[in-house]
């Protein structure tokens, strides 16, 4: 596999208030993944993963994030690349959300919702991580 490409990913899940930032995609992914997706997109030429994610998310949101942390990976073979991808765990600076044309709809979540509109795949990838993020959350509510 001399001439196998691989094509780098990272995606935000982005919490607020106990919700996730979902995007509607305009066309549903190729992979049968659906409609709704996080947001965020390829690595260019010369970035790190947390470039390319602050990049991205304002790009596609209009949203600046403080990135909380690495949560997850995946990768998805196709026949001639591979993708690679890495799920970071952030919040959001502010909560004005601005489409860009990659979307037609946007929508903060709720788990239950998010368990819904999401593939199985994605929404398996990131309950564990938005769990414990709202476990923290409560427990340093109550000290
Ligand atoms: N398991 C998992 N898969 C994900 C997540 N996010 C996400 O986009 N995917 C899938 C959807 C796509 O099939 C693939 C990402 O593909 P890609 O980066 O090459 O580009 P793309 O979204 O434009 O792909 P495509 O579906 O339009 O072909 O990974 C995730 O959080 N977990």
């Amino acid at each position: 596999m001399e001439n196998v490409r691989f094509h780098i990913t990272v995606k935000g899940i982005v919490v607020l208030n106990n919700k996730i930032l979902l995007m509607k995609r305009i066309h549903p992914s190729s992979d049968g993944l659906g409609y709704w997706e996080l947001p965020g997109g390829g690595l260019e030429y010369g970035e790190t993963p947390n470039q390319a994610l602050i990049r991205e998310l304002k790009e596609e949101t209009g949203l600046d994030i403080i990135i909380l942390k690495p949560a997850y990976t995946f990768t998805k073979v196709r026949e001639d690349y591979q993708t690679v991808g890495i799920g970071f765990l952030c919040i959001p600076k502010n909560d004005c959300v601005h489409l860009s044309n990659e979307h037609i709809d946007y929508l903060f979540a709720s788990l239950e919702k998010a368990k819904e509109l999401l593939d199985n795949e994605i929404f398996n990838d990131i309950i564990c991580t938005v769990e414990e993020y709202n476990h923290i959350l409560s427990n340093s509510k109550k000290l």
